[in-house]
Parts: structure tokens; C-alpha cells; sequence
């Protein structure tokens, strides 16, 4: 059975290991790690099933088959070079940090150099299936626009660097418009899913983002639309944000699960 270490116990790593106590997907959660020991304790008690061992990164790569980041962009820098170094393979959900072109090259050529995989989940989005299979021939357009309440956009470096005054927003008002490049490094705990656009897309200097922040939402949408030689499709997700960060999105936990349970199984479905 496949092991697997969980590296960030926040919203998305303890809906990943509920998910494993539960038997809904069969794999062994053999380790866990956050930087604040109190999440590891938090989610330790949430399991009835498994008593995972806390282990740094270093520790972790030596036990595990596959390490999943659901911690932050910062933790890929750390995490995915040293499962990689490890040939361990590895998800990652911070997909943001892979808009660095270096980091992306550096990790794509040590996977095939160890002959191991990098799995970035689709996350809080809808479509990435129908812009793989439409790359095949030539993407003209992707745009994604995000909107959500400005309680979840509170404390981004965008927000922060342009002194935006989120609690003075009493309408829908984009504050960001521009390419995915910027996007990620903007609105890190936000706009995720724009990289996992850009790289199974047209790239992160050609991908739009657009991000509203909206007072009247209780649900976090992202809006994509693309066009290309196959025609254009748009897709909509109103998400429900995690109980525990408003920031993300309850799908992009499911997503988390849903590729882990792909890695582990045998039949494969989807683009
Ligand atoms: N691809 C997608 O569609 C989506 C991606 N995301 C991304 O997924 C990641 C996880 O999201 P979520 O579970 O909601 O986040 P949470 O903030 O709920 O949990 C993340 C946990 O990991 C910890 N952590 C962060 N960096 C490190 C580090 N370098 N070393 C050890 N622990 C660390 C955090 O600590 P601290 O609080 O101190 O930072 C926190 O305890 C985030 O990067 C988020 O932006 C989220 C939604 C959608
Ligand atoms: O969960 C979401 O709505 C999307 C998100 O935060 C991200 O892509 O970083």
C-alpha cells in the first residue's frame, strides 16, 4: 500500500487525512507535519483509524512513497526538491510557486531524473480537463476571475503593497486585473488555481486573471473561459469556502483526495 506523508495540517491536509482514516481512499498515512505543533495535535485527535508520526521533511521522505504539500507556496521551495532528491514522488497543491520558471525546470528535471512524478490537483476549479485536451492544438485565450468576499483577500501582499482598504469595499470592485505571472505572486493564498491554468495552458504571461473582491458573496467563484481551435467553453464554480480558512475553497480539499485516490488506483478517468 501506497505511504504517504501529509505536509501542512490546515484546512485542506486534515479533510486529506480524515479522508484516509475513513478508508475512502487506500493509502497509509504514515506521517504528518506542520510548523505549528498544535495543528498536528489538532488533527492527530481528529483520526479514530491511524496515528500517523510526526515527522519533518527530511525524516518524512525517508519513510514515505509520495509527500503531499498543502501548506504554502514558501513550503514547495523546501518540500518538492527534497522528496524529489529522495525519489519520492510528490503533490502539490501551492501550485502558485511553480510560476517561479527556475523552480518549475529545476523540479520537472529532477522528477525525470529520479523517474518520479509531480501531481498538481486541479484545486478549487472546474475545466482543466477540457484545456488539457483542447492544448493539443492552439489555445488562443485562457481568462480566469475570481471572486470573493474581501475578508478572504485580507492580509495578500497585493492588498498590503497598494494599501487597499478591503472593509471600505461596499460593491463589487475588481482590485487586480493583469497575468497570471503577477497574479500568483500578488494573491498567493488566492489564486492558485491561476498557475495550474497557466501550466496546462498557454503559460503564465498569456493567462489573464482577473480577481472581485465582493462583500454581498458567501461563496468563492472562479469564472474560466477559453478559446482555441476546438471552439470556447466557459465553466463556473461557486465554492463553498473550507470551515477553517475562508481563503480556500472546500473543493480543492476534495481535489487533493480525489488525486490521491487516482495515484492509488488502478483505473483512470479524466484528460
Ligand atoms: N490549488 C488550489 O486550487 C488551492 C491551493 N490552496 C493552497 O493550498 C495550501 C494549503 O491551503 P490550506 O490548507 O487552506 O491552508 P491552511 O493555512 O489552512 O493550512 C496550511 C498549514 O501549513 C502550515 N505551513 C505553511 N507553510 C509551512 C512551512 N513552510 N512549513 C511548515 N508548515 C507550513 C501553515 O502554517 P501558517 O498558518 O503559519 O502559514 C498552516 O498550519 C495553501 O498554499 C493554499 O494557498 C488553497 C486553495 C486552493
Ligand atoms: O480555494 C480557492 O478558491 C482558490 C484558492 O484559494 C487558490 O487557488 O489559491
Amino acid at each position: 500500500m501506497l505511504k504517504i506523508g501529509v505536509f501542512g495540517c490546515g484546512a485542506i491536509g486534515t479533510e486529506l487525512c480524515k479522508a484516509i482514516d475513513s478508508g475512502h481512499i487506500d493509502v497509509e498515512l504514515y506521517a504528518v507535519y506542520d510548523r505549528h505543533e498544535q495543528a498536528t495535535i489538532d488533527l492527530k485527535e481528529q483520526l479514530r483509524n491511524v496515528d500517523p508520526k510526526v515527522l519533518e521533511i527530511v525524516e518524512m521522505v525517508k519513510h514515505v512513497d509520495l509527500v503531499v504539500e498543502c501548506a504554502s507556496q514558501q513550503a514547495v521551495y523546501e518540500v518538492v526538491p527534497t522528496a524529489l532528491h529522495a525519489k519520492c514522488d510528490v503533490m502539490s497543491i501551492s501550485v502558485g510557486a511553480f510560476a517561479d520558471q527556475n523552480l518549475l525546470k529545476t523540479t520537472t528535471d529532477l522528477a525525470k531524473e529520479y523517474d518520479c512524478k509531480i501531481y498538481l490537483p486541479s484545486g478549487a476549479i472546474a475545466g482543466l480537463d477540457g484545456l488539457k485536451s483542447a492544448s493539443a492544438k492552439t489555445i488562443y485565450s485562457v481568462t480566469l476571475t475570481t471572486e470573493k468576499h474581501p475578508r478572504s483577500l485580507a492580509g495578500a501582499p497585493y492588498v498590503i503593497q497598494n494599501n487597499i482598504d478591503l472593509d471600505a469595499i461596499t460593491g463589487k470592485t475588481v482590485i487586480f486585473d493583469g497575468m497570471a505571472s503577477e497574479a500568483v505572486k500578488a494573491f498567493p493564498a488566492n489564486v492558485n488555481v491561476a498557475a495550474s491554468l497557466s501550466i496546462a495552458g498557454i503559460g503564465f504571461d498569456r493567462t489573464k486573471v482577473r480577481i472581485v473582491a465582493n462583500p454581498a458573496l458567501s461563496r468563492n467563484i472562479h469564472e474560466i473561459t477559453v478559446e482555441g481551435e476546438f471552439g470556447m467553453f466557459t465553466s463556473r464554480v461557486e465554492n463553498v469556502p473550507a470551515p477553517t480558512n475562508p481563503k480556500t475553497s472546500y473543493l480543492a480539499a476534495l481535489s487533493a483526495i480525489s488525486t490521491l485516490k487516482k495515484i492509488a488506483s488502478p483505473l483512470q478517468v479524466g484528460t
